[in-house]
C-alpha cells in the first residue's frame, strides 16, 4: 500500500516509511492511497473476534507485509492483552439504544491507549531491524503525551520529547507523563497553550536541522497515520457487537484534532454502514462553526474543564478536506495557506457533501457539568468531561431512533478531578497501577514558548 500527501508534492511511502514520519516534506499529511473496502458479508464474517483477532484483520492490508503475519499478531495480542477489561472496548449503556465505548481501559486511561501502546511496539520492531536511533517530538494536551510515554518507554532506539502546555494539564495527566523515569524521556513544560505546542512540532517537521543530519524526526500526534489506523478498529468492533453490519450506527466523538473521529469517516469508507458521525467540540469550536455555518476561522484558545479538547486547530481536518476537494494537493495546498491565515468559506457543495454524514454540537463548561450529574443520577455512570460532551452532542443531533448511538468515551474520569467535582460528585480512586501517582518523584523542564529554545534543549539532550 502507498501513501500519499494530501499536498500532492511529497514522495509517496511504504507503511515503514509513514509509521517513520510526521508531516510530509511538503507540509502535509499522509493517507492511503486507496482504502481497502469490505462487502457486509466480509464485515459480517468478524463477528465474535476478540478484538486483537480484528485489529489483525483490519490493519493487515496498512501494513502492507512490512511486519510479518505471525509478529503483527503477536504484537496486537501483547498490545490489547494489557488493557484493564478482557473485553478492551466494552460498551456500556446509559439509556434505551445508547451507549458509551469505553476506550479507557489501557494503561494511561485514554483512547490513545489504542494506537499509542501498538506504535511503541512498532516503532521497537521496525528500529531494531534497520539499527536506527531517531527522536520523537510530540504535543499533548494532556493524553497523548502519556500514551506515548508509557508506548515508547521499553523502546530502546527511541529519544522522546513530549511539549505540554506548562500548567494546563490536569494533575493526573501531568504526573502520568512526568513521573515515569527514563535518560530518554523528555517532558517539556511549555509557557504557552497546546496550538504553541503543536506549531513547535510542525515546524520542527519543517526544518529539521537541529537534529544535524543525524536523526530522523518521528510523531506521535495523529499526524503520524499510525495512530489513525490503529483507531479504525474500534468502530468495527463496537458495531460488531450491537448487530452490525446488518443494523446502521451512529457515533458521537469528542473532538480536537480531528483524528478520532477521522477513523470513524475511513471506517465508514471501508463499508462499515455508519448513518451519523457527530462533531462533539467543547468552547474550542471551529470544527462545529465551519460544519454548521460554513465559517472556518480561528478564535483564540479558551480554558475548558475538558482541557484535552482545548485544541484551535484541527490538524486532521486536512485529511478530509482531501477528500472533499477530490484528492486535489494543488487546491488543498492553496486552501491550507488561506486557512491558516483567513477566515475561510469552504466550497458549499463540497461541504453539504460531508453534512451527509456529519453534524456538529459545541458543549460549554457549564452544559458539560450538568450532563456528567444528569447521567450519574439516571444511571450511576460517571463520565469524564470529554466524553460527557460526546453524550450531550449525541442527545441534541440524533438523526435516528433505531440506529444505536455510541459516544466515544475517551478517557476515564479520574483523569478529571474538577470537572467531575464541579457536578458534585466524588472523584473514584485511581486505578491499582496509579495508587502511587501522587507521591511518584516528577520530571519535566519549563521552557518559553521559543522554537529555537526548544530545538537547542532537544539538540543538547540528543547530541550532548
Ligand atoms: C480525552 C480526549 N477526548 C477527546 C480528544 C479529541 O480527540 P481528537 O484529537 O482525535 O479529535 C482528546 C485528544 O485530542 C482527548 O484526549
Ligand atoms: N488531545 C490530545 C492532543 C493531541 O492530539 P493528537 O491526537 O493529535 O495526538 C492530547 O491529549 O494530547
Amino acid at each position: 500500500m502507498k501513501y500519499i500527501s494530501t499536498r500532492g508534492e511529497a514522495p509517496s511511502l511504504n507503511f515503514e516509511d509513514v509509521l517513520l514520519t510526521g508531516l510530509a516534506s511538503d507540509g502535509g499529511l499522509y493517507v492511503p492511497e486507496t482504502l481497502p473496502e469490505y462487502s457486509l458479508d466480509e464485515i459480517r464474517s468478524w463477528r465474535g473476534l476478540p478484538y486483537h483477532e480484528l485489529a489483525f484483520r483490519i490493519l493487515k492490508p496498512f501494513v502492507d507485509g512490512a511486519i510479518p503475519d505471525d509478529e503483527f499478531a503477536t504484537m496486537l495480542k501483547d498490545t490489547y492483552g494489557v488493557f484493564g477489561h478482557k473485553a478492551v472496548a466494552p460498551l456500556a449503556q446509559i439509556d434505551h439504544n445508547e451507549f458509551v465505548l469505553e476506550l479507557f481501559q489501557g494503561p494511561t486511561l485514554a483512547f490513545k491507549d489504542f494506537a499509542l501502546q501498538l506504535l511503541g511496539r512498532l516503532l521497537d520492531h521496525v528500529l531494531e531491524k534497520r539499527g536506527e536511533r531517531v527522536v520523537i517530538m510530540g504535543a499533548t494536551s494532556g493524553d497523548t503525551g502519556s500514551a506515548a510515554i508509557e508506548g515508547c518507554k521499553r523502546c530502546k532506539n527511541i529519544d522522546i520529547f513530549i511539549l505540554h502546555p506548562h500548567n494546563r494539564v490536569s494533575e493526573v495527566q501531568r504526573r502520568q507523563m512526568t513521573t515515569i523515569a527514563g535518560d530518554n524521556i523528555h517532558n517539556l513544560a511549555i509557557d504557552g497553550n497546546f496550538d504553541d505546542c503543536q506549531s513547535m512540532v510542525k515546524a520542527s517537521f519543517g526544518d529539521q536541522s537541529f537534529l544535524r543530519g543525524e536523526r530522523r524526526l518521528v510523531a506521535v500526534n495523529s499526524i503520524n497515520w499510525a495512530r489513525i489506523m490503529a483507531q479504525i478498529v474500534y468502530y468495527f468492533y463496537a458495531s460488531l457487537n450491537l448487530g452490525g453490519p446488518d443494523r446502521e450506527m451512529a457515533f458521537s466523538v469528542p473532538t480536537g484534532n480531528f483524528g478520532d473521529i477521522f477513523a470513524g469517516y475511513l471506517a465508514r469508507k471501508m463499508g462499515l454502514p455508519i448513518g451519523q458521525l457527530i462533531v462533539a467540540t467543547n468552547q474550542n469550536d471551529i470544527l462545529h462553526r465551519v460544519m454548521s455555518n460554513n465559517v472556518y476561522e480561528k478564535h483564540p484558545l479558551a480554558h475548558t474543564l475538558s482541557p484535552s479538547m482545548d485544541i484551535v486547530v484541527s490538524s486532521n481536518f486536512e485529511r478530509l478536506l482531501f477528500d472533499l476537494y477530490d484528492r486535489d494537493g494543488a487546491v488543498l495546498n492553496d486552501l491550507m495557506r488561506r486557512l491558516n491565515t483567513d477566515a475561510v468559506t469552504l466550497d458549499e457543495a463540497r461541504l453539504a457533501k460531508a453534512r451527509d454524514v456529519f453534524d456538529s454540537y459545541a458543549v460549554n463548561d457549564d452544559v458539560t457539568v450538568e450532563t456528567i450529574r444528569t447521567v450519574f443520577d439516571e444511571t450511576g455512570y460517571l463520565l469524564d468531561p470529554h466524553t460527557a460532551i460526546g453524550v450531550k452532542a449525541a442527545r441534541e443531533t440524533r438523526r435516528s431512533a433505531i440506529n444505536p448511538m455510541i459516544t466515544l468515551g475517551t478517557a476515564h474520569p479520574v483523569k478529571f478531578a474538577p470537572a467531575v467535582e464541579r457536578a458534585g460528585l466524588k472523584t473514584p480512586e485511581l486505578p491499582h497501577h496509579l495508587t502511587d501517582l501522587m507521591e511518584r518523584e516528577e520530571r519535566y523542564t519549563v521552557l518559553p514558548n521559543e522554537l529555537q529554545r526548544v530545538q537547542a534543549y532537544v539538540t543538547d539532550a540528543v547530541f550532548g
